[in-house]
């Protein structure tokens, strides 16, 4: 089965079109929501992170977000720690998730799909991309969050123009009914290309 990745910096609004595509059936795997589950779920996981960051980095048993975020993006070499717990793990529940999977393609989100190499793994990659100011714009409104912690969050990820020369495809989401246009041709696409490889197997 085909893997699409789905990726784009923050704010961009990756969640959005990752909706246009499931309104389409495709199955859509979101690995920032399988990250905090696993953070929850998994006493692995909840070990390796107390050792790094201390007893304080969980409040009764749920991860303290805010306060490793405070931590990890000021902090390139924690943040590769946190990192490394984390990723090999969602692809793990990635893996599992897609063999339970029925359709032409799955499409998996993820942050920093370029910036750690998982593009190489996906069989389609695509980039949604917005200007820096409008993603900020929609941070404040939606998260409420400061300047300081958006900007901390952007320089630890590639800028569009890095990312858009690896992308298969890049949708400028900045008008929401243009984009939900660019969903369609790019699935319609994608279901060609797989009908095309199947010929050759
Ligand atoms: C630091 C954590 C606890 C902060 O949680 P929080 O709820 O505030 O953010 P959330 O996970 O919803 O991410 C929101 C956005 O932050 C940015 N972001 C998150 N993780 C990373 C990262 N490792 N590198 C760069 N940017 C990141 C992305 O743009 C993402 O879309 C969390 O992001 C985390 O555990 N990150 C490291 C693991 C990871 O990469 N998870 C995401 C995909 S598996
Ligand atoms: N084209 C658009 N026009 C206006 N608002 C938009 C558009 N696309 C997304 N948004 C809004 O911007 C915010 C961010 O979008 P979304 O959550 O999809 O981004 P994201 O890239 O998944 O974010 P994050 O990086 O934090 O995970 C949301 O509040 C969403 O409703």
């Amino acid at each position: 089965m085909i893997t699409v990745g789905l990726t784009g910096g923050i704010g961009s609004g990756k969640t959005t079109i990752a909706g246009f595509f499931r309104e389409l059936e495709v199955p859509v795997y979101i690995a920032d929501e399988a990250g905090k589950r696993l953070m929850e779920t998994s006493e692995e996981i909840r070990n390796k992170i107390i050792e790094i960051f201390g007893k304080e980095a969980y409040k009764n048993g749920l991860p303290d977000r805010k306060l490793i975020a405070s931590r990890v993006f000021k902090d390139k070499a924690l943040l590769e720690k946190l990192n490394n717990i984390i990723h090999p793990a969602v692809a793990d529940d990635f893996n599992e998730w897609k063999a339970r999977q029925k359709a032409a393609y799955v499409l998996y989100e993820a942050a920093i799909l370029f910036e750690t190499g998982a593009y190489k793994k996906v069989d389609f990659s695509i980039l949604v991309t917005a200007p820096k100011e409008t993603r900020i714009k929609r941070l404040q409104k939606r998260d409420n969050s400061s300047p300081e912690e958006i900007a901390d969050r952007m320089n630890n990820q590639w800028d569009d123009e890095r990312k858009s020369k690896l992308a298969d495809f890049v949708i400028e989401n900045t008008d929401l009914g243009h984009s939900r246009e660019q969903v369609k041709d790019i699935h319609f696409e994608i279901l060609k290309a797989g009908q095309n490889s199947q010929k050759f197997c």
